[in-house]
């Protein structure tokens, strides 16, 4: 401990110095909570994700009400509120139509600054400072900073004001101020899995998560699927590709991540020149440009048949991921077209496959094979790539503990009875919250251990992870891809999701695993996303008592119609915790024309009895024990044990 308090000592040399800071921190402690914003399911939909993140799901807008409440209409706050969120964008409509700009600067930079003042009272000064645009910082601190005492503050205000618009800085002035207050309501950032698949733009969302302040990820098994694949792991090389190819949005890969994929394009243009591909059309889309539907159709095809094959070869090679029972290449008869499972025979919804061999159906041909290798390596050395991953790795993890919070994608995996079901994972079992720990440190192998079946494994169980029986993140005992591309039985189609589901309400269950995470049951929630909530049948979002949230966020298209709203995202802020539904994102060109905000209604889950401060969340317990230590360093100063160092 001397040694300790000595290394403290070169910091804090004075007794004057400790004090001030034990002061401070503990003026820290007693601010109010940073609001804290949960998102999940994003799945490649930039436009409605980047929207969400400015206006915090209704946070800036609240922000508004709070500070004009009664005093400006709806239509200048929505006008305001647009402003905040895309304050280019607006400036430049309001330029065309505004005959006096110079008063619009003048009104609006009034009204930023009183919801900067009121968007910076949470904060300390330092904390704010450290926010602020370093072009502008001297000039806002000056104006959302009270200053007690001084006389005549409003014309002091007024020609700050009035200097800024006369020297043509407003536009500049007013971005900056917009883009404090988007950065002030949200503390902090929670990104509940699922970034990747689906839709257009995984890779923009990813740049703008990187830019963020203060961010955690807790890995979707589509976000792992994009890991494994990074990796150079084959299986999930396949199936990203293929989800790609179904969506339409192949360019993620060629345009986003410079990724060739003129190799798959020839051969499939070639191999399957005739082939309708009927069973592969895209979902989601129209067919403005048939020409490339038609090639999209056939990659489509031949990634999903090299998927089918890959996938095969490497089950053997791990009998206990339990995935040998869903190959099916074997079972086909491929004179007639049919294939027999557990004892059935069905037909073919396609029969054509001009690149198996029923005699080994799970090699992949000389030119199939020569293009995964080509793959493999344009994944594992496509930079922007390894560079997105990287920065899932750093900033995320499998499940995440945060003020009191369990956070994870999918599920802890429980069996029938409600006990925690236990796995294997190289040859021991594992349950509950190691099962958790063990997956997330084989993820990490896959990546970095030096030992290369360590890190084969690594790889392997990220593509476990994606679809197997009894994957946290995953939670279905199957992925029924093969059957629903090539089966018309619908029942084969089901996909059995994991019995944790069933015990969603049950509050001995839901006690049972914060335990198994060190949690209060009185205190804690669990927040998950991964299962899209049909509101539209009745589901809510809010499950045993509202112990649970399952906050889908719903913002996948292809999803909408099953929900009927574009999913959930959850507030945790000083006075409790809010949840969002949102309906549908038109699109950002409406949210700036037509002043359109996503729809929401927020419906409070928890209304805390006294507002919560710093002091109650895990920062205040790391303050806390500064402050501790601080004061043992005080008194070592004044016993003589130490001596001061001024
Ligand atoms: O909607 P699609 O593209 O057919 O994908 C369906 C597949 O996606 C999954 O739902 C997994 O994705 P989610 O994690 O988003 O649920 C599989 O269970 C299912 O087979
Ligand atoms: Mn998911």
């Amino acid at each position: 401990m001397e040694k300790y308090l000595e290394r403290l000592s070169e910091l804090y040399p004075s007794i004057a110095a400790a004090s001030t800071e034990v002061i401070n921190l503990q003026a820290i402690l007693n601010l109010p909570k940073g609001t804290e914003h949960f998102l999940t399911d994003i799945h490649g939909e930039y436009e409605a994700f980047s929207h969400v993140l400015k206006n915090g799901s209704g946070s800036v807008k609240r922000k508004i009400d709070d500070v004009f409440a009664n005093t400006m209409s709806a239509r200048d706050k929505q006008t305001l509120a647009t402003l905040i969120y895309y304050p280019r964008e607006k400036i430049e409509r309001i330029k065309k139509e505004e005959p006096n700009m110079d008063d619009w600067y003048k009104i609006m930079l009034y009204r930023l600054i009183e919801i900067s003042k009121g968007a910076a009272s949470k904060y300390t000064r330092s904390k704010v400072r450290k926010a602020l645009p370093k072009d502008f910082a001297y000039v806002i601190e000056e104006l959302i900073t009270e200053k007690q005492g001084m006389m005549d503050k409003e014309s002091y205000y007024a020609s700050i004001i009035s200097t800024i618009i006369r020297i043509g800085r407003a536009e500049e002035f007013i971005v900056a101020l917009c883009e404090l207050i988007q950065r002030l309501t949200v503390d902090h950032l929670h990104i509940v899995g699922d970034i990747y698949d689906r839709g257009p733009g995984p890779h923009i969302i990813m740049d703008k998560l990187m830019e963020h302040h203060s961010i955690d990820i807790q890995w979707g098994n589509h976000d792992v699927l994009w890991m494994g694949a990074a990796a150079g792991q084959k299986c999930c090389i396949a199936n990203v590709i293929r989800i790609c190819a179904r969506y339409g949005n192949l360019d993620i890969l060629e345009d986003g991540y410079g990724i060739n994929l003129l190799p798959l394009a020839t051969f499939s243009w070639k191999k399957y020149a005739k082939d309708p591909c009927e069973c592969f059309k895209l979902k989601g889309q129209g067919e403005e440009r048939p020409q490339e539907t038609e090639l999209n159709m056939k990659m489509h095809k031949a990634i999903s048949i090299i998927q089918f094959k890959v996938e095969g070869q490497i089950s053997q090679e791990y009998p206990e991921f339990g995935f040998e029972r869903r190959n099916f290449l074997h079972l086909i008869d491929y004179n007639e077209g049919e294939i027999t499972i557990d004892g059935e025979e069905y037909s073919l919804l396609d029969d054509y496959f001009p690149t198996i061999d029923p005699e080994n159906p799970y090699a992949l041909s000389e030119e199939e094979e020569h293009i995964m290798n080509r793959l493999v390596s344009a994944f594992q050395n496509c930079e922007k790539l390894q560079c997105h991953m990287r920065f899932l790795l750093n900033k995320g993890s499998l499940f995440k503990i945060y003020n009191s919070n369990l956070l994870y994608h999918g599920c802890v995996p429980l069996d029938e009875e409600g006990n925690f079901k236990s796995v294997v994972v190289d040859g021991k079992r594992y349950k509950g919250r190691a099962l958790y720990e063990i997956l997330e440190s084989y993820v990490r192998k896959g990546f970095f251990a030096v030992d290369q079946r360590e890190k084969e494994l690594g790889k392997n169980l990220m593509w476990y992870i994606w679809q197997g029986e009894n994957s946290p993140l995953f939670a279905k005992d199957k992925m029924a891809t093969f059957e629903r591309y090539f089966l018309a039985e619908e029942e084969l189609h089901k996909e059995k999701k994991n019995p944790y589901y069933n015990f969603l309400e049950n509050e001995a269950v839901m006690n049972k695993i914060l335990t198994e995470f060190g949690l209060s049951t009185e205190r804690s929630h669990i927040i998950n996303g991964h299962i899209p909530v049909k509101t539209k049948n009745g589901e809510n979002p809010i499950k045993c008592n509202g112990k649970v949230l399952v906050i889908d966020g719903g913002f996948s298209k292809a999803y909408q119609k099953e929900t009927g709203i574009a999913g959930y995202t959850l507030i945790y802020n000083s006075y409790g915790l809010i949840l969002a539904a949102h309906e549908p994102f038109e699109s950002t060109e409406a949210a700036i024309e037509k002043e359109k905000d996503i729809h929401s209604d927020s419906v409070i889950v928890k209304r805390v009895v006294s507002r919560k401060t710093v002091g109650d969340t895990d920062v205040g317990k790391e303050l806390r024990e500064r402050i501790e230590d601080l004061e043992a360093l005080l008194a070592a100063y004044r016993s003589g044990t130490i001596i001061e160092k001024v």
